[in-house]
């Protein structure tokens, strides 16, 4: 019988946030992904392009757990996600991994601070932990903390607030998928230049998915996913 828990990963693969293997997915009979390898380090931007319906967002899933793959392999600081019950899943995605959406999806029945800490309490934070933190990530971010919902925001201080609630928990990893593409030009420049920034200011690995030509230019790497393969684009 296989065994049912993997074994600890050791500390060179520790120190990985993210390590795809030979990962192969196939919805409705079509392979999006073939054989797809990827290793992200932390303090880099790794963008990945492609065709709409290539299956982007579709590999996000398979790193949060959300999809099964049919073959291969997603490792989160080492972790093997494919083998990881709902419970185990669940921790690994509050704790290690930070995600943006391209429009925010905060719950609109909460300020936007409530949206931040709520994050932080489910990843197991203690409340004026999570308060602490919840505040003091707004204030560097420039979202005011008074505001009462998150419907009264600006498209640039949402994603800011979405920003926010990734990183509470500091997360080794960030995904975002378009996290751009409901922004107007100005907004846009704005939220791309802090997405950006946060590899380096907080040593993490960000992973963008962007049919945007202006956030692939400013990965480290770039990527493009066509036919199931990940082609390197730069450098
Ligand atoms: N749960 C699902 N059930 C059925 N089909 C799905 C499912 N998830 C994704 N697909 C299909 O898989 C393909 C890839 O979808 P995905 O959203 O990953 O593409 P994408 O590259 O992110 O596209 P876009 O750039 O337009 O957002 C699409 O054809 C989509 O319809």
């Amino acid at each position: 019988m296989p065994p049912t828990t993997a074994p600890a990963p050791d500390t060179t693969e520790r120190a990985v946030p993210l390590r795809l293997a030979q990962l192969c997915h196939t919805v409705g009979g079509r392979r999006l992904l073939d054989r797809v390898d990827l290793e992200t380090e932390r303090g880099t931007a790794t963008v990945i392009t492609g065709p709409s319906g290539s299956g982007k967002s579709t590999l996000l899933s398979c790193v949060l757990g959300l999809s099964t793959p049919d073959a291969g392999s997603v490792r989160v600081l080492g972790n093997e996600v494919t083998r990881m019950r709902r419970r185990g899943l669940a921790t690994m995605r509050g704790r290690d991994i930070g995600m943006v959406f391209q429009s925010g999806e905060l719950l609109p029945e909460l300020t936007p601070t409530e949206n931040v800490v709520l994050a932080g309490l489910l990843a197991g934070l203690d409340a004026d932990h999570a308060n602490e933190r919840a505040r003091r990530l707004l204030a560097e971010l420039e979202v005011a903390t008074t505001a009462e919902s998150t419907t009264s925001l600006s498209g640039g201080e949402y994603q800011r607030t979405a920003v926010a609630r990734a990183l509470i928990t500091d997360p080794p990893l960030l995904l975002a998928d378009e996290p751009t593409g409901a922004l107007d030009p100005d907004t846009h420049d704005t939220v791309a230049d802090l997405l950006f920034s946060l590899p380096q200011q907080r040593d993490c690995a960000l992973v963008v998915v962007t049919h945007d030509r202006d956030m692939a230019a400013r990965g480290d790497t770039v990527l493009r996913l066509r036919g199931g393969q990940l082609e390197r684009v730069s450098p």
